[in-house]
């Protein structure tokens, strides 16, 4: 985490310091209620582990309500006294919290669902009773588990009354809670809308407390959300490795971190591991079974795959004409795929040279055309372009 690395020239965007926000990663709680999520006792350890090792600075673990073997794998990975801090996320009600406290984290995840679909159809409180809820629960827990770091959310946020929101919002700053949280539970939201509601919970609470953001990506928001969360003053992301969760998921890490690294570069560095970021993208794939999508951030397959001639061109000149990242920050590679139909002569020359090739310009010309035209019906492999390349010298 004290690594150095050459960075390229950023967006002209002001910067976003990384020390204003912390991830919260739900992986282990979030990422439970994903279609393939059901960890076992050592997949937790390892899980936690990993994301300690990369600096993620909480991790957030499902109820000790759901069975018995869930409490004793909270308490496990509590006994591990891991630097990150450890979660549990529960319902605003008197014996999940009892349960919780009893399990050795650090903080408790307190939610209440505040829009009208959730308060009729999941819980059935009006506004007023989701407030006395709060007032007993959190009173209780400040009296007894004083040291504890508490949050509490209004579940559905997006969808709930601004009013209603307020009112809550208010009523748990001033009970003394450490964040709030604004949840895009349906993935709703839009960035503007995202950005406008944070600044307006930012007026109600007190100073000191912190803004919470977790956002679901039905509609393909949930990097951007996060990002406009921050922007607006929000302070803690929630975020699960490859972006498992519930229907299909919620802001992935590896996403967030892009979006976030364009911003202050050297901030991440500073703060995160990031070169583990194959290693925690790979391990929840192995453990749901799926593969790493081709198209994910930063560790897809492809996500760093040059193709096409103007770009390669300019690649090889200096690669951040068409990288945003550098690969390397993250510990991953490029793939440069110079013999397909949409190559050019730069990049023909470029290949040739690395094999202490040399052209003159016509045959530079006819070389690249050649392969262009093999290339029309399917791409050729580096093995078949070398070959190609040695033969067209010595012909
Ligand atoms: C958007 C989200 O992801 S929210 C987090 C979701 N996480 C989970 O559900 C954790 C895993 N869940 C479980 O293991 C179980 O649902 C349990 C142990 C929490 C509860 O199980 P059960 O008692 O069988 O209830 P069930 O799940 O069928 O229904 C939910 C209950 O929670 C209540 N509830 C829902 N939200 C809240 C809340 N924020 N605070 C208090 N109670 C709530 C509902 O009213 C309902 O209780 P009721 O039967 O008294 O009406
Ligand atoms: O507790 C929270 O803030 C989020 C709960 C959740 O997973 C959701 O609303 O999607
Ligand atoms: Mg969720």
């Amino acid at each position: 985490m004290t690594q150095q690395i050459p960075l390229p020239a950023q967006s002209t965007v002001p910067p976003i310091p990384a020390r204003s926000w912390a991830i919260i990663d739900s992986t282990l709680r979030e990422g439970e209620q994903f279609a393939r999520g059901n960890f076992k006792s050592d997949d937790k350890i390892e899980v936690a582990r990993a994301l300690d090792a990369f600096g993620a600075e909480y991790i957030e673990l499902t109820t000790p309500m759901v069975s018995a073997q869930t409490a004793c794998d909270i308490r496990k990975l509590a006994d591990l006294n891991l630097n990150a801090k450890l979660l549990t996320h529960v319902r605003c009600h008197m014996e999940d919290v009892q349960r919780a406290v009893d399990t050795g984290v650090d903080g408790l995840d307190l939610l209440f669902g505040t829009s009208s679909f959730l308060r009729e159809f999941s819980h059935g409180k009006s506004i007023g009773q989701i407030i006395e809820s709060a007032q007993k629960v959190i009173g209780w827990i400040k009296t007894h588990h004083p040291n504890l770091e508490l949050r509490f959310s209004a579940e559905d946020t997006f969808r709930s009354e601004e009013a209603d929101l307020m009112a809550v919002y208010k009523a748990v700053s001033d009970l003394g809670v450490h964040r709030v949280g604004l949840a895009d539970t349906v993935g709703v939201a839009t960035p503007r809308q995202v950005y406008a509601l944070v600044r307006e919970v930012r007026n109600v609470i007190h100073e000191g407390c912190g803004i919470e953001f977790h956002g679901h990506n039905d509609t393909g928001c949930a990097v951007s959300n996060a990002y406009e969360a921050i922007e607006a003053g929000a302070t803690h992301i929630d975020t699960t490795i490859l972006g498992i969760g519930e229907r299909n998921g919620i802001t992935p890490l590896g996403g967030f971190l892009a979006r976030m690294f364009t911003f202050d570069p050297q901030g991440l560095v500073d703060k995160y591991n990031l070169e583990m970021l194959p290693e925690l993208d790979n391990m929840i794939a192995r453990m749901v079974g799926l593969p790493i999508p081709w198209n994910n951030y930063l560790t897809g397959e492809f996500a760093y795959n040059h193709k096409a001639g103007m770009h390669l061109k300019a690649i090889y000149l200096n690669p951040g004409a068409y990288e945003a990242i550098p690969p390397g920050a993250f510990g991953v590679g490029r793939r440069i795929q110079a013999a397909s139909k949409v190559t050019g002569k730069h990049a023909i020359a470029y290949k040739a040279r690395e094999l202490g090739l040399h052209y003159g310009e016509d045959a530079l010309r006819r070389v690249t055309d050649h392969i262009k035209a093999l290339a029309e019906n399917d791409d050729l492999d580096d093995a078949h372009l070398e070959e190609l390349l040695r033969k067209w010298v010595s012909a």
